[in-house]
This record gives C-alpha cells, sequence and structure tokens, in this order.
C-alpha cells in the first residue's frame, strides 16, 4: 500500500560544493522527468552516481534529488537555443486557436507547430430526435430516410458507438453529480442511467433513466446558473446580435466619442503654447478650455460608477489566486484547483474583436462554474463578512486583451451585459506572444502608458459595477523596468487626468509578473522589483486615498477595496514557503500562482495548511480522476466530450509531469525553475506520473476514460515531449 501524504517538515540547506560542474539556470534548457531526459549542452555529471548529499544543487538549478532515486539514461542533445517548454505552452495554444495563422517572425525551435487534434466521434451518428426519447416515444424525423444519422436505436448501440467505458467506477459523471445525463443515449456510460423495461403489450423498451433526489441535491447555488451550475452562457440570439453588428454599446461608443474629443482638444490647448513644449514641459491648457472639456464629459456620458458603487473586491493573505491561463485554465481545471483552495479564478484569456462579433469560441472562454461563485472563504473582519452577498460575491474574473481603447471598451460593455457572474474584468498587459504583441495588444501596451490609461478608465466608465483590474510585467525589454511608472499612473492617473481633474483611473487591482517580455521564462521572476513595486503601491494608496471618493466612516473597509488598489505578486510561486516569504516579506497583498498550480494543483492546500503536503502518487492519481470527471461534466459523456476531455487532460498532463515528488528531493522549498536529473519514482506509478514522453500520459488518460480511438492525435506543445524515453 502506497501511503498518503506525508506532511513535510523543510530540512536544512546546506552549503553549495564549488567543484561541481552544472549548466546555469535557465529554463529554456528546461529538461527532466522520469526516464526523458534532455540535457543541455554544457551537461553536468548528474547522471552518476550520488554526490554528497551536502551539495546544494538547488544554487545551480538543479533538482537535488537523493542519490537513490536519480537514474541513468543516455542522453539525447538539444539545441540550447530551443524555445523552453513554458514559452512553448503559453504561446502555442493561441496558435492553435488562431487556427493555425503563421507567426513569421523568428522560428520557434522545439515547439510543435500547427498540431492537430484528430477526430472524436460515433462511426454513424445517433438521429437527433432519438437522442433523450425512451425506445419506442421517439419522435418522427423531419428527414426521413435522407437523414444521415441512425434511427435504430439498437443498431446505434450495437454498431455504431464504442463500448461503454468501464472506468470511473462505472458511473457516468454528469449522471452522477446532476441525476441526468445531457448526452442521453450518446453517453459514453449510459449504461449507468438507462435501462430495459417491459412495455405492456410484453415488448422490451430502451429507457434512459433521471434520478430525482441527485437532480434536486445537485441544484446550483447561484440563482442564474443553468441546471448543471454554469453560469456566464450567452444566448445564441445575443450572440448572433453581435455577429450581425445588431448589438449597440451606447455607453462604449459615448466614451470613445467623449475621449477623442478630450483627447484633441487637450493636444489643441497645449499646442497653443508649443513654444513652452519644445522646452520639454508640458503646461496646463487655461481655464476655460478646461470647463469647456469637462462641460463636454458632462453632456456626452453618465456619469461612470464610482468607486463605492463598484463591487467589492478582496485581495489578502487568504485568497491565492490561480492564474489565467491559456487553454490549460479551462473550467475543469480551474474547478480542481478551487477544490483545493484556490481562491480566486481568471479565465482564460479571451481577445476583445471576437467577443464583440459574437465568436461562440471566445465567449465559452467566460464559463463559470458554480463552485466559482462563492465569495472567498476567508475574510478578516467580521463586518466585511456580513457586507457579501452570495449572488454577486464570485470569486472569478473574466481576462481580456485588447489593442485599441475602444475594443477593451466595447468588450468590457458586452461582458458586463452578457456575463453578469464576474467578480473582475481584466485587461492583459503581459502576452508576450508575437502574434498579440505585433497586434499592439498584451504586453505591447506597457509601452503605451497613455493608451493603456485610457483603456483602464474608460473600461471602468462603462463596466458598471464590474470593478477593472490589469496584470502587467515588468516590462517589454529586459533590464529596461517600467511597471512601476507605469504603477504610478494606474493608481494616480497621468498628465492628461489631472489637467482635467478626472481623477485615478480606477484599476481595483495591479497583478505583476516580475519577469519582462523579452525575458519570458529564464531566470527567476524579480520578486526584488515586485516588493518594491509593491511599497510604491501603499505610497500610492494613501495619494490616491487623497483622490478618490472613498468614503472613510466608520471603517474604509466597508466600502469596496476600502479605497485602495490591491497589488498581487506573480512569478514562480511553487510553494506555501514563497507564497509566505512574498506575503511577508515582499509586502504583495496577495500571490498569483500560474505554472505551479499546473504542476502540482494542491499547492493551494500547502498555502491553506502552511505545509508541505508529500502527495502519493495514488492521491495524485484521484486529482486526474476528479479532472476527468469535472471535464465529461464541462464537455459531455459522449465521444465527443471525451475526446475533448482527453485533450484537455493531455494539456494538464504536460504540465504535471513535471512534478518531482518533495520525499524525493535532499532539502525544500523546491524551485519551480530547477530541472530535475533523470528519476525514478518510489514506485511505478510515481515513475510513469514523472514520465515526459506524452505515450505515457496517453496511458494515464486512459485510465479513466478509456482507450484513444484510432483517430485521436495529440501532439505535445513542445517536442522534447516526443522523444522516446531511452536507458
Ligand atoms: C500555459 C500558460 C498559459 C498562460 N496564459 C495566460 C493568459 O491567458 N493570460 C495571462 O495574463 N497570462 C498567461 N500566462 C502567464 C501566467 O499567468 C503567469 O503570469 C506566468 O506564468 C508567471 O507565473 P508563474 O511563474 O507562476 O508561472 C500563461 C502561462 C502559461 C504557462
Amino acid at each position: 500500500m502506497e501511503p498518503e501524504t506525508t506532511k513535510v517538515q523543510a530540512p536544512e540547506a546546506s552549503v553549495a560544493a564549488p567543484d561541481m560542474e552544472v549548466p546555469k539556470r535557465d529554463a529554456a534548457n528546461d529538461f527532466g522527468a522520469a526516464g526523458v531526459d534532455e540535457p543541455p549542452a554544457k551537461k553536468a555529471r548528474l547522471d552518476e552516481p550520488s554526490k554528497p548529499a551536502h551539495v546544494d544543487m538547488r544554487d545551480r538549478g538543479i533538482a537535488p534529488i537523493k542519490a537513490e532515486y536519480r537514474i541513468q539514461i543516455t542522453p539525447k542533445p538539444r539545441p540550447a537555443e530551443e524555445t523552453s517548454p513554458d514559452d512553448a505552452a503559453e504561446a502555442a495554444p493561441r496558435d492553435d486557436r488562431d487556427g493555425g495563422k503563421k507567426d513569421k517572425g523568428k522560428k520557434k525551435k522545439g515547439q510543435n507547430t500547427n498540431r492537430s487534434y484528430g477526430t472524436s466521434k460515433d462511426a454513424k451518428g445517433l438521429c437527433s430526435t432519438r437522442m433523450f426519447a425512451n425506445e419506442f416515444a421517439a419522435g418522427e424525423c423531419q428527414f426521413g430516410e435522407k437523414c444521415r444519422f441512425e434511427h435504430d436505436l439498437r443498431v446505434y448501440l450495437k454498431d455504431h458507438k464504442r463500448e461503454d467505458l468501464t472506468t470511473l467506477n462505472n458511473i457516468c459523471p454528469v449522471y452522477e453529480a446532476l441525476g441526468k445525463c445531457s448526452s442521453g443515449w450518446k453517453c459514453r456510460m449510459v449504461g449507468s442511467h438507462s435501462t430495459e423495461r417491459e412495455t405492456e403489450d410484453g415488448k422490451k423498451e430502451l429507457i434512459l433513466l433521471e434520478d430525482a433526489e441527485r437532480m434536486e441535491k445537485a441544484r446550483p447555488r447561484v440563482a442564474n446558473a443553468t441546471p448543471d451550475g454554469i453560469v456566464n452562457i450567452i444566448s445564441n440570439q445575443d450572440k448572433i446580435a453581435l455577429t450581425r453588428k445588431r448589438e449597440d454599446t451606447p455607453r462604449a461608443d459615448a466614451y470613445t466619442t467623449w475621449a477623442t474629443q478630450v483627447s484633441a482638444e487637450l493636444e489643441k490647448a497645449i499646442h497653443q503654447r508649443s513654444t513652452v513644449r519644445e522646452k520639454g514641459e508640458l503646461v496646463e491648457p487655461n481655464e476655460q478650455a478646461k470647463i469647456d472639456m469637462q462641460e463636454n464629459r458632462a453632456q456626452f456620458l453618465e456619469p461612470p460608477f464610482m468607486p463605492s458603487e463598484k463591487r467589492r473586491i478582496y485581495f489578502g493573505p487568504e485568497t491565492p489566486v490561480l492564474a489565467p491561463l491559456t487553454t490549460q485554465g479551462n473550467m475543469p481545471f480551474r474547478r480542481l484547483c478551487g477544490d483545493l483552495g484556490a481562491q480566486f479564478t481568471y479565465s482564460e484569456m479571451a481577445m476583445s474583436m471576437p467577443l464583440i462579433q459574437g465568436s461562440k469560441s471566445e465567449w465559452t472562454l467566460l464559463k463559470a462554474h458554480d463552485s466559482e461563485m462563492a465569495p472567498p472563504t476567508v475574510i478578516p473582519g467580521d463586518n466585511i463578512v456580513q457586507g457579501y452577498d452570495n449572488s454577486k460575491d464570485f470569486k472569478f474574473g473574466a481576462q481580456i486583451a485588447a489593442n485599441k481603447p475602444w475594443q477593451a471598451l466595447k468588450a468590457t460593455e458586452v461582458l458586463s451585459k452578457f456575463t453578469p457572474n464576474l467578480r473582475v474584468i481584466d485587461l492583459n498587459c503581459g502576452c508576450p506572444i508575437e502574434l498579440v504583441f505585433r497586434d499592439g495588444a498584451g504586453s505591447a501596451l506597457l509601452d503605451h502608458h497613455s493608451k493603456l490609461e485610457k483603456m483602464i478608465r474608460g473600461m471602468n466608465a462603462v463596466s458598471q459595477e464590474i470593478p477593472i483590474t490589469v496584470k502587467i510585467r515588468m516590462g517589454t525589454k529586459d533590464n529596461q523596468p517600467t511597471a512601476q511608472k507605469l504603477v504610478e499612473r494606474m493608481v494616480l492617473g497621468g498628465y492628461e487626468s489631472s489637467v482635467l481633474d478626472l481623477g485615478p483611473p480606477g484599476a481595483a487591482a495591479i497583478t505583476l509578473h516580475g519577469r519582462s517580455r523579452q525575458q519570458r521564462y529564464t531566470r527567476q521572476a524579480d520578486w526584488g522589483y515586485i516588493s518594491e513595486c509593491a511599497a510604491l503601491i501603499k505610497r500610492l494608496n494613501k495619494k490616491q486615498d487623497a483622490l478618490s471618493d472613498t468614503i472613510r466612516e466608520p471603517d474604509a473597509r466597508h466600502m469596496p477595496n476600502g479605497g485602495k488598489t490591491y497589488f498581487v505578486g506573480n512569478g514562480d510561486c511553487y510553494s506555501h514557503t514563497d507564497y509566505d516569504d512574498h506575503v511577508n516579506n515582499a509586502g504583495v497583498d496577495s500571490v498569483m500562482v500560474a505554472r505551479g498550480a499546473l504542476i502540482k494543483p494542491w499547492i493551494f492546500e500547502e498555502i491553506q495548511t502552511g505545509q508541505y503536503l508529500d502527495k502519493s502518487a495514488t492521491e495524485r492519481l484521484a486529482y486526474i480522476e476528479k479532472f476527468a470527471k469535472y471535464g465529461l461534466q464541462a464537455w459531455g459523456s459522449d465521444e465527443h466530450g471525451v475526446g475533448t476531455t482527453r485533450r484537455f487532460l493531455l494539456e494538464w498532463l504536460s504540465f504535471a509531469y513535471r512534478y518531482v515528488p518533495i520525499g524525493l528531493l535532499e532539502y525544500l522549498p523546491p524551485n519551480i525553475q530547477d530541472r530535475p536529473p533523470a528519476w525514478r519514482g518510489r514506485n511505478e506509478l510515481e515513475t510513469l506520473m514523472g514520465s515526459g514522453n506524452y505515450k505515457d500520459w496517453i496511458k494515464i488518460t486512459e485510465m479513466f476514460l478509456g482507450p484513444a480511438p484510432d483517430t485521436f492525435k495529440f501532439e505535445p506543445k513542445h517536442k522534447s515531449n516526443s522523444y522516446e524515453a531511452e536507458g
């Protein structure tokens, strides 16, 4: 029997041995997992029998795996300049979603571009008139003979559909959770919710079952959720209205018109004193010009919501945040992290234009689960808890990317209209992907402070009660951080806003990823810089307090955000020790976790309990099972849903395999940037779960989703995971 989770005390780290030849820490050379090893060119002698236990390999970027778990393998050479798996992971999915739109820029060595996923469907589908009907109760098919789908239920079940799955305790997870399966006869586990009964005239009829007790128990807590507990679903009608440009965005349009005029008038006013301007000094327009601009505003715009009218948000030590994660941050994964203690979740990044145009796939990203609707579980101060309204206090936020203010504003307005269950709308200013950057969105905004301020201010004006947050990086270029300047502008506003007395642009929270765009995932995130920003924001918050409309009685915490801009740090968080260190010493309000959660989602449990958890392979497998169940609940338990679940499970496993069980380490804390030498686990399952070969990942999916069909394809994002294990 495998032991259950062990709570681990951190052994003291010891002194590094100066003689050990190891490669520089560099995520671009990231390699390793049990059995699959591609060391960088300058390879350490790590495959040799043990070094003395006191060698602190962490300082050299090597995971300190105990000698008895290291194995010898034949390494394969890999070009040093290859893209890191993390860069590939962050970039590839977007490329996938862009339908293979080629990035003509730099070649991405090591990435599997143009990935395809094959198909997952029945050999011959069942006619929709039969899908939920009992055998003898199906309605007429209007296409009659011409219908290309099967009408005979027994023929469909016997000949056209693959056999039922015999996994997941032989019960359909949708039926198990909801008492009713939305895939009907197409369900790959239909045997668990169907039976044969004898009719009055002695015939045998196949019927679908429903479980009233389960249905009652499954009732969602949020009033506007679907019976399966999903919120933020835009209707087809509204989507079509968007596609046909029949949906107006009056708030965004009025604001954009006003903002354009104001900019022009401000420019004119400044231009009149161009001689002064040439000297590099910015001057204020005269009093009359100011009054004109403000009157103009009142004429065009509804007054935006004041900070005190916005939904309250809270980021504190008790609210670790799951990062927005393209592809990976799907609803099943977010649910899993929520179960394990994540207190705030974000959607995958949605692009503004497709949202405005009613694209189905983009709107799908905003769907959230009932379990993401609860408020953070621990809020300090009784009076704060009292103020919570469960119907509004969601812990799920949307993230959007936009390159122009009008796009950001329109997207915000339609989101606020069609997806009411959002805690915040976050503007992505960190995405490094070339296509997004070249378009002027994502991290490109880091170099356009005035535009970014306009976006945030405008989004705030049109989002009504939904607060606006922003996620940034240190800057676009290495060694030229610009985030501090940007933060100042986000909290207080720039020149234009001071001239017009507009007040702060109103970012309710700023998240800073402590890396530049250029840096990608190389080197550690710069928590020194993050900490300087945290101190700056504290100072600015004090200043902003004086400018904002915060009501200071009787306790500012009653008011949304207490009138402050929260500051969340992001980068490399991989254990509760990292988390606590960042909250206590870097001075951030909370920490956002991305890859750490993908590699070990129970990081949130570690944070909550304040201890290392040495999860056994069986426990980790149970999380995978949970994901599989949540996946089938989200995407359906028919052949297509099983295929989608398998695909996204494989995407997750492409991170999860990187977990090196902490019981195998010489010392703690583990470091996310460390590369493990080749290792074996404490049992076969642990070794399998550490394999970097995607064929082993498929094997793991088969434990829960049955054999992958011949038509199913999966190519890992990074070529390194296509290699066969050796040795
Ligand atoms: C697979 C993957 C997808 C990501 N997708 C997004 C995204 O959609 N939006 C975003 O703001 N950041 C995205 N990021 C960046 C993360 O949110 C985070 O800022 C970054 O990984 C640093 O945090 P970490 O060191 O904890 O991983 C992504 C990162 C990864 C690895």
